[in-house]
């Protein structure tokens, strides 16, 4: 149960405003995420890939790859988030899901202004569920790059509010081994993804991967299997983490074609166990597939 110092008070927690950040990224930024997400992982020289890292045939700027879009948002949420009247045990945060909205290609460097603010919180009891709403906007010309919907499963830190009504909020309609030191060089340093006493006191047999890392390869496979390798294809994307991933495990996504929208599911090959499902919202097919 959270520990609240103070009554807990929906009106108070749903007026009170989070604070604007700042994130500016370049080109090696973006590269670094590529390679933590597998990019020419399998074939240094991968025709898809080379894109993603490095400026093939003289390309002015590196491509960027959808779901980079989802690191905009963490400078301001790794660091926790103020809720008057809530609390709840970092150490036992679990990324639940994530929903990303990209309005525009990404550019390859960038500097933004990031706009937070509460989406959503739902007391489940035994656990609380937590959604933060992130709307970056280019500094400069102000234009809205992206938005990400990041959900937070905060374990123990359900039981806040009335047992007989819990509180459920949501602004927005519901429609909608190595691996894990080098992908938080992408900015999530987490020791939960790096120090195996960290994992212990979490509840698990060792550090596990980043959600957002797991997310970034199947949408990865989306892009390359259904997209011909064009990431400004790529509209939105939702996910939802179904269970832990262990660094060093195989990944093999499942697409299915629904319309415009790829159905997809994302298994650990060595257990045979689906970790991530979602969808993909694609700007345009072209008939040949
Ligand atoms: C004031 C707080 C501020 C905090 C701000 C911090 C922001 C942090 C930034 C973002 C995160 C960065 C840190 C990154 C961490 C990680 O990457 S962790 C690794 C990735 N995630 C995982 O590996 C999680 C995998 N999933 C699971 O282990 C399980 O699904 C679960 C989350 C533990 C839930 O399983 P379980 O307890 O068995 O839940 P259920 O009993 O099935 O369901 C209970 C209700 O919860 C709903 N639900 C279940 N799973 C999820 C989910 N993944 N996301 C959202 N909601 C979920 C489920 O529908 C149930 O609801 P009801 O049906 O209404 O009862």
């Amino acid at each position: 149960m959270a520990a609240s110092d103070s009554e807990f008070n929906p009106d108070l927690l749903l007026a009170h405003k989070l604070p604007e950040t700042r994130y500016t990224y370049n080109e090696r930024d973006v590269a670094i995420y590529a390679l933590g997400i597998g990019a020419c992982g399998q074939d240094a020289v991968d025709s898809d890939e080379l894109k993603y890292v490095y400026h093939k045939n003289g390309q002015e700027f590196i491509q960027v790859l959808p779901t980079f879009a989802s690191l905009l948002s963490l400078g301001s949420l790794t660091e926790g988030l103020e809720l008057p009247g809530f609390k709840y045990d970092p150490s036992l945060l679990l990324h639940g899901q994530q929903y990303i909205e990209v309005y525009k290609p990404l550019p390859s460097k960038a500097s933004l202004i990031n706009k937070v603010s509460l989406a959503g919180l739902q007391d489940k009891g035994k656990a609380a569920i937590l959604e933060i709403e992130t709307r970056s906007y280019e500094k400069g010309s102000g234009e809205l790059l992206c938005m990400n919907r990041t959900t937070v499963f905060l374990r123990g830190a359900g039981g806040f509010s009335n047992s007989s009504q819990p509180f459920s909020y949501k602004n927005y309609p519901s429609s909608q081994g190595l691996a894990a030191l080098l992908y938080r060089l992408s900015g999530d340093y987490n020791p939960l993804h790096s120090d195996p006493n960290v994992a212990k006191f979490a509840g698990f047999p060792r550090p596990i991967l980043h959600g957002l890392c797991t997310l970034g390869f199947a949408i990865k496979a989306v892009i390359k299997c259904v997209c011909k390798g064009d990431p400004s294809a790529v509209k939105t994307i939702s996910g939802r983490f179904l269970t832990t991933v262990f660094p060093g495990e195989t990944l093999v996504t499942e697409m299915w074609l629904q319309g415009l929208r790829v159905i997809y599911q994302t298994k650990v090959k060595e257990r045979n166990k689906a970790v991530l499902s979602g969808y993909v919202d694609i700007r345009g097919l072209s008939s040949s597939l």
